[in-house]
């Protein structure tokens, strides 16, 4: 059966959790017995330096993308299944790759993975353009905080102009309490929404443990929305763990009002004004931040 291969997983601003998708989307779908690359697009970070030990000497895609090595030359296998292709931490060596090449270095690992996912740089510039229109289809990654929604619109338009497809979004560090529903921050944004990840201390020690959070914390509440959000992306049956807590993400279904509504009831007279006022304001936040973002464009 043919399917997408390619994903770019991009984000407006950074820090809102792109690598920490990337890493663990993968990880969950070659322990369901795909073969997965994951590749550090995000070209002046190395975001995957945790994962992967490299020494000074060690090829990276600079060296790829420099046209001084191959592809396979610079995978390194992180588990059973998965490699990853890590950039460089130099910023000298950055500075004479050609980042053009990344389109037949991706080719080529289309044609070796079954799945490739491409952690493209936020905001905007020649590298983050690039992986956008070579993917099959783009995975917007925000958290729900109305400026990281605001920077969201910039890669929409980006991905358009770039003429790469959106298959929809995923809201990551979302708390029960969150202030808007989900569903509207998707639809305002006018993409699915694919999958909601809860706020999870564990997704911070699975970076210091070098560990993917799938595997540092299998039960825990993120991982398993991201073991979800593999199976709801491919179609690949991505085994849940028992004991993890499901409903929690649950809201990619159903936005966090009907949560809201519960917690308005179990608090104080008080509270409640006070929560029914906080969120009011960050619901026309987030309302004015895409408009905003609408008529920047
Ligand atoms: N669900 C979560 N719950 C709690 N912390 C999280 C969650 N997801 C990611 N984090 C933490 O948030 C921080 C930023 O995540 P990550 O590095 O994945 O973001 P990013 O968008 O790739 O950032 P950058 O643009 O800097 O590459 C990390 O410390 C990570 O561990």
């Amino acid at each position: 059966m043919s399917h997408e291969t390619v994903y770019a997983i991009a984000s407006g601003k950074g820090g809102v959790g792109k690598t920490t998708t990337t890493v663990n989307l993968g990880t969950a779908l070659a322990e369901a017995g795909e073969r997965v690359a994951i590749v550090d697009a995000d070209l002046g970070m190395a975001n995957l330096a945790g994962f992967v030990s490299l020494s000074p000497d060690s090829t990276t895609l600079y060296d790829v993308l420099a046209g001084d090595a191959s592809i396979d030359d610079a995978t390194y296998r992180l588990a059973d299944n998965i490699v990853a292709v890590p950039s460089g931490t130099s910023l000298d060596e950055y500075a004479e790759t050609s980042p053009e090449g990344l389109r037949e270095a991706v080719d080529e690992l289309r044609s070796q993975f079954d799945y490739v996912f491409l952690d493209v740089g936020a905001g905007i510039s020649h590298e983050t353009v690039l992986p956008l229109g070579l993917a099959d289809a783009v995975i917007l990654v925000s958290t729900p905080e109305p400026a990281a929604v605001h920077d969201s619109t910039k890669t929409l338009e980006l991905t358009d102009r770039s003429g790469g497809s959106v298959a929809g979004l995923v809201l990551t560090r979302t708390r029960p309490d969150g202030d808007i529903s989900h569903e509207e921050i998707a639809d305002r944004l006018e993409v699915p929404l694919l999958g909601t990840i809860p706020e999870d201390p564990a997704a911070r020690d699975s970076v210091y443990a070098g560990t993917p959070l799938v595997v540092f914390e299998p039960d825990g509440p993120a991982s398993a929305a991201y073991r979800r959000l593999a199976a709801d992306l491919t179609g690949v049956d991505v085994p849940i763990p028992s004991g993890s807590d499901e409903s929690e993400d649950s809201d990619a279904d159903d936005g966090s009002a009907p949560k809201r509504a519960t917690a308005t009831a179990d608090s104080s007279a008080t509270g409640s004004a006070d929560d029914a006022d906080g969120r009011e304001a960050a619901h026309d936040d987030v309302s004015s931040a895409i408009t905003e973002a609408e008529s920047d464009s």
